[in-house]
């Protein structure tokens, strides 16, 4: 087995890398980033060391669920030219330590944020993990061109988790940060499913342009590129954000909007680059993280008192 040093000398084990490889840390980032925000943003304010538990509890959460996920798939990641190369696939990782690392973790970060933070925020987290590795994983994703919809839910849930490890309870506020990832999520993967999609009929997962095709998958990227429009810019038309918040919500949706046009109104050549598509997918992560990034510089900024349409004068 080789080994790896790091700057001070100490060897590491080399699959140290691999563990970190199946907590999907590319992904996560945002996971991650967008439940700091629902902490941030929330009212009230948490001791930072009872803070960055929580958040530190998520992101062990969104990585047990995400090495559970491998665990599970590991045959169907084998067979995609995007994923063969992950842990298990590669045959550098024995599956059981895979899944007792993704319970173990999982568990430690729910048992943990229960006792440092509070049941309700650990019970969401519980709920997300289950969600993401039982529901979206087992249940879904073999079944249904819902799957990325539904599953969705899933990834929306690490802001609610931060708001809750604050305030200890659920508004509408948090609510309205998981409506907004759980809408964002069918444009965002289904841009890529669009130039991935021979991967997974090759695995016989049913995602959309699998199952509806090209056509109809552009058209729903379409309805749900629309309807993010008003729901992002929803926190500030209830008062809950300033105008900061609010115009860069429109800002970014209508621009989330504008590079889902191509996509939605062309059918693919052969050989083709498929660029609105990589450009949409590209945008959706830009886009994620802009969102939620305004979210705490307006709170911070105070902007509450600019006039809000409909609330104040
Ligand atoms: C069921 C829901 C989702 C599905 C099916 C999905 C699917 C994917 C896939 C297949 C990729 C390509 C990455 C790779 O090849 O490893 C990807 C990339 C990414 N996803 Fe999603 N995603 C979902 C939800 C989310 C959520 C909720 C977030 C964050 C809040 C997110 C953030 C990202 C990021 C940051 C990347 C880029 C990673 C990179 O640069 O390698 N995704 N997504
Ligand atoms: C706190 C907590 C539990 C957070 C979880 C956040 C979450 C579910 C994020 C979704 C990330 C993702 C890439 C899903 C796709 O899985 P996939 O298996 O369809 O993607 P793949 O084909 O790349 O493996």
């Amino acid at each position: 087995m080789t080994v790896t040093t790091t700057s001070s000398g100490h060897t590491l084990p080399a699959d140290w890398r691999d563990y970190y490889a199946l907590t999907k840390p590319r992904v996560m980032s945002l996971v991650i980033f967008t439940g700091i925000c629902g902490l941030l943003a929330a009212p009230g304010s948490i001791n930072p060391v009872l803070g960055f538990t929580a958040i530190l509890c998520i992101a062990l959460g969104a990585g047990g669920a995400a090495a559970l996920n491998q665990w599970w798939e590991a045959d169907i990641d084998a067979g995609m030219k995007r994923t063969s190369q992950r842990p298990l696939p590669a045959g550098r990782m024995d599956p059981v330590n895979a899944r007792d690392f993704g319970i173990g973790i999982s568990a430690g970060s729910v048992g943990l944020m229960g006792l440092a933070i509070g049941w309700l925020a650990a019970g969401i987290l519980a709920f997300s993990i289950f969600y993401y590795a039982v529901i979206y994983t087992i249940w879904l994703k073999p079944r249904t061109p819902q799957n990325i919809v539904i599953g969705g839910g899933a990834g929306a849930f690490p802001p609610m988790i931060g708001w809750v490890a604050v305030t200890g309870d659920i508004t509408l506020m948090p609510v309205l940060l998981f409506a907004i990832i759980f809408m964002w999520t069918p444009p965002h993967f289904w841009a890529l499913a669009l130039f991935v999609q021979s991967d997974y009929a090759k695995v016989g997962i049913p995602m959309m342009p699998v199952v509806k095709g090209e056509a109809s998958t552009r058209k729903q990227i379409f309805a749900y590129s629309i309807l993010l429009v008003p729901l992002a810019a929803t926190p500030w038309f209830i008062g809950g954000t300033g105008a900061l918040y609010g115009i860069t919500a429109l800002v970014l949706s209508l621009a989330f909007l504008a590079l889902s046009v191509p996509v939605s109104f062309r059918r693919s050549v052969p050989d083709d680059t498929m660029k609105p598509e990589k450009r949409l997918f590209a945008f959706s992560i830009i886009y994620l993280f802009a969102l939620f990034g305004a979210i705490v510089l307006d709170r911070v900024a105070d902007y509450q008192n600019w006039p809000i349409p409909g609330v104040t004068a």
